[in-house]
């Protein structure tokens, strides 16, 4: 008899940067109760999934040398967590993943999580499983924080660890220039950092959410400028104190705002318009203060599978005896 093996799947999904970041205590899980206001951003990374006899991870591109190419990566996981999910025997995956990075790894831009997302839904759609967006969302929460979004995609406010959220309606575009920085920082790294700060001062928190969500909805980055704010940057500069130095630059360059995405070391430079961050890139490039940078525009949806025709590497359905 012949069995009909499905074609690749291959699934792009967006960086974010939290627009707004404001972080709590610490609770007995170890987390920390956040309120974020996350945009999806046209910086992606790509996933095929394919089935294959033998199962197989291999990660290029951007970062690619720094990401674990062992269970621990985030995209195998995350087909683990889906198999498990569904009743497939998640020790024998008859699935080879292949990643092709362009998000900074350990940037504070959720690449990862962009794996982890895309592999969801590439294995739903090469499985041809029956699964509605809230279940998957919550397959993906058990994996990270930022996997939910990640699925999501556009504008969202996240709560709890930050996985849970809340659409945000807006359609207004912004524009960015992203410096990547030479090494990562750590996200738990930088939690902890935010902690032993506040137990020793007061380190600047953001305010509500409402002016942000204000700003959003009038579209005007002069406004939006005013009211980006990160709790986290303080210890991210803290433990990499050169961050000032390219926050600065980037202003200098021309940039209305600079702050550090995430849990950095990324620094997000937020321009007027998509000619202007053509400007601030180049500029801010040729001052010596980031690894290299990248024009980046949001919101951009979340994980989707890309028509094959977009697909680098289309394959015709194949046919096992
Ligand atoms: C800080 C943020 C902001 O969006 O992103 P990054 O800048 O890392 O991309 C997120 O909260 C990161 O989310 P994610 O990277 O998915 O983190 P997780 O795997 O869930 O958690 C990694 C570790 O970060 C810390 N953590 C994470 C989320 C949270 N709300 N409180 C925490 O204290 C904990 O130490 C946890 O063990
Ligand atoms: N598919 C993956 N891509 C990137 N990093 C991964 C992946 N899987 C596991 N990791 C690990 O997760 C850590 C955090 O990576 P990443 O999600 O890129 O950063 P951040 O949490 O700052 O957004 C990395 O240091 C890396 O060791």
């Amino acid at each position: 008899m012949l069995a009909v093996v499905p074609p690749p799947v291959t699934v792009r999904a967006p960086a974010k940067v939290n627009l707004h970041l404001a972080v709590g205590d610490a609770r007995d899980d170890g987390y920390h109760e956040l309120a974020t206001i996350f945009q999806a951003l046209s910086l992606t990374d790509e996933v095929t999934v394919s089935v294959a006899d033998e199962p197989g991870l291999d990660v290029t591109g951007e970062g690619a040398d720094t990401v674990p190419l062992d269970s621990s990566n985030l995209a195998w996981r995350a087909a683990r967590a889906l198999a498990e999910h569904v009743g497939r025997d998640p020790d024998h995956l008859k699935v080879r993943i292949d990643i092709r990075k362009s998000i900074p790894v350990a940037g504070g831009m959720a690449g990862g999580s962009a794996d982890a997302a895309a592999t969801l839904v590439g294995l739903v759609n090469l499985w041809r499983l029956e699964m509605g967006r809230d279940e998957l969302s919550g397959v993906a929460a058990t994996l990270g924080s930022d996997i939910p979004f990640s699925l999501h995609g556009g504008y969202a406010l996240g709560t709890g660890r930050g996985e849970r959220l809340v659409p945000v309606l807006s359609r207004h575009t912004f524009h960015w220039v992203i410096a990547l920085a030479s090494r990562g920082l750590s996200t738990p790294d930088v939690f902890a950092e935010l902690d032993r700060l506040r137990r020793e001062g007061s380190p600047p928190r953001v305010g509500g959410v409402e002016p942000v969500l204000e700003a959003l909805s009038s579209g005007d980055p002069l406004q939006l400028a005013l009211l980006l704010g990160n709790d986290l940057q303080a210890a991210a500069v803290s433990l990499r104190p050169a961050l000032r130095r390219t926050l600065r630059a980037g202003v200098n360059a021309g940039a209305v705002a600079g702050m550090i995405s995430g849990s950095g070391p990324s620094c997000a430079f937020l321009c007027t318009d998509g000619d202007s961050a053509v400007r601030v890139a180049a500029e801010l490039s040729g001052v010596g203060v980031c690894r290299t940078v990248r024009v980046a525009h949001g919101p951009v949806p979340g994980a989707r599978v890309v028509s094959s025709e977009d697909s680098p590497r289309p394959t015709p359905p194949q046919v096992h005896a």
